[in-house]
């Protein structure tokens, strides 16, 4: 069904009202007296206290980035043995299926933002494996902006408004990009024909890192997972996402519902690329470099199976608002990304996620790893607390039947690397030599001058002197766009 029908199809599957209204602690609301307030106690009315009390409390904080998003459930299933390149659980058995959520966003924009926006997606799936849930958080490019994760705070607020006229302003984002040069890569994906996907079931997903992970023979392999829509990738360009802006801010959102809720439903592929320690010293690159791409030629993608999804979230806050992906849910024989990035995002998310929503996120139904049985000495705080460990002992080492830890066979530590600085002009070269179009180069250009028109001059001279050393032909026409015939708006 359409998503605008979705409360006449809730009244036809529930046919009468479904029971005697209460107040939250149970109590029966009896009509007028309670639904009605003029002319009596306000205070000893519970339903409308409740109702302006609860009101008030309603919003929790949204997340920093990736604000904006839509998800749905379905699952995974297994296509192609990779046990010889990773052993993890859910990877055991062609057939076989691990239940999934997924949730997609956008990067910059409030929670209540436009779809179209031309912005870097997020793709995050939780697998929720019978050895805990594994989090894969990506994004709609195969690589970040930069490796080293000081970077991160600043970045994201260059994206955000200007605290003094509270609008995004491209000064913040230029001077930053220009600063931090590898950043172009990215931001040249972003303004070209890349940036604006047609709907999420026609995005891929990337969680970028190159992972540390183990076979069945406990030998050390590194994978990169990829993520590609069976429904092909497919994306917009400017004017139809500024009109489908202006007709329908919730274009995405609203296409994932429609397409879930009508039996069509959206199907991508897991592939990984796999690399021998031996290929790693062999490499002519840094292959842990999150700001470089693994090319397909060299380290192909292998088959490892489908991802679907069957059904929309029933309520969206409990189900997607509160769904907590966070790369750091690891499971036995996947480690995680090796490189710093992927260390500052194992405290961030987490961290996160405790002010969001609080010590017991976990125990959100959505969070809860619902194929594994959860024993911990972690007690109380705010709720949900569920059974909150019972009478079981609070403490370990205890005497008295608590849960133990296993011992393992072979121990699984990370393998620890040396990383050196971000060098990718190379990538963004061949981008835009090889990978465009001339039609595509043009758009591109256009695309950069749209902003880079409306920054300081300095920031301006300073992009075309990058840009030149990056690739003359851009650099020169990026020049001509700026200085040709117009006049900047604004000077320093
Ligand atoms: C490879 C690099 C990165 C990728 C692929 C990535 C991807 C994502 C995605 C997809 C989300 C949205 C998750 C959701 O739907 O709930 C997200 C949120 C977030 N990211 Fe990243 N990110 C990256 C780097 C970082 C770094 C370096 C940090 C900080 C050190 C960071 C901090 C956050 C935070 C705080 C959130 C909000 C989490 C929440 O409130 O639940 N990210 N990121």
């Amino acid at each position: 069904y359409e998503p605008d029908q979705q409360l006449l199809f809730y009244s036809n599957y529930t046919k009468c009202p479904i029971g005697i209204l209460t107040t939250t602690f149970g109590a029966p609301i009896e009509i007028t007296d309670a639904t009605v307030t003029l002319n009596r106690s306000l205070m000893r009315n519970p339903f409308v206290i409740e109702g302006l009390q609860h009101l008030v409390r309603q919003n929790i904080p949204e997340r920093v980035v990736h604000a904006k998003g839509a998800g749905g459930f379905g699952y995974f299933e297994v296509t192609n043995d990779i046990t010889h390149i990773c052993n993890a659980h859910l990877f055991r058995g062609v057939g076989k299926r691990t239940p999934i959520a997924i949730r997609f966003s956008l990067v910059a924009p409030e929670r209540g933002g436009t779809d179209t926006t031309r912005d870097v997606r997020g793709f995050g799936v939780k697998f929720y494996t019978r050895q805990g849930n594994l989090d894969l958080v990506g994004l709609n490019t195969e690589a970040f902006a930069f490796r080293d994760p000081v970077n991160f705070s600043s970045f994201v607020r260059t994206l955000k408004r200007n605290p003094s006229t509270n609008l995004r302003d491209f000064n913040m984002l230029w001077d930053f990009a220009l600063s931090r040069p590898e950043t172009l890569f990215i931001l040249a994906i972003v303004f070209s024909d890349h940036g604006i996907p047609a709907s999420y079931r026609n995005m891929p997903g990337f969680p970028i890192h190159t992972y540390d992970v183990r076979n069945k023979r406990n030998l050390t392999n590194f994978v990169r997972f990829l993520i590609t829509p069976d429904a092909g990738t497919k994306n917009l360009l400017n004017e139809e996402a500024m009109k489908i802006a202006g007709q329908d801010p919730d274009y995405h959102t609203r296409d994932l519902y429609r397409a879930i809720s009508n039996g069509e439903y959206p199907t991508w592929t897991l592939s990984v690329q796999a690399l021998t320690p031996e290929d790693v010293k062999k490499a002519d690159f840094d292959v842990f470099d999150v700001a470089r791409i693994l090319p397909h030629d060299k380290y192909p993608p292998i088959p490892v199976g489908k991802l679907c999804l069957n059904k929309n979230p029933i309520n969206f806050f409990a189900e997607i608002e509160q769904l907590a992906l966070c790369p750091s849910n690891l499971v036995p024989y996947i480690l995680g990304g090796v490189d710093k990035m992927f260390e500052s995002r194992i405290f961030s998310y987490r961290d996160a996620q405790l002010y969001r929503l609080g010590a017991n996120f976990n125990r959100i139904p959505v969070n809860y790893p619902i194929q594994t049985k959860v024993h911990t000495y972690t007690r109380d705080g705010v709720a949900p607390v569920n059974e909150n460990g019972r009478d079981g002992p609070v403490y370990y080492p205890n005497s008295f039947n608590g849960p133990q830890p296993y011992r393992a066979k072979n121990r699984q530590e990370i393998t620890q690397i040396y990383e050196g600085p971000s060098y990718n002009f190379d990538q963004l070269r061949d981008f835009y030599e090889n990978q465009l179009s001339a039609e595509q180069r043009t758009r591109l250009i256009e695309n950069f001058l749209g902003t880079l028109r409306r920054v300081a001059r300095f920031l301006q001279e300073k992009a075309v002197k990058v840009f030149k050393s990056i690739h003359p032909d851009l650099g020169e026409r990026i020049e001509r766009g700026l200085f040709g015939n117009r006049k900047n708006t604004c000077n320093k």
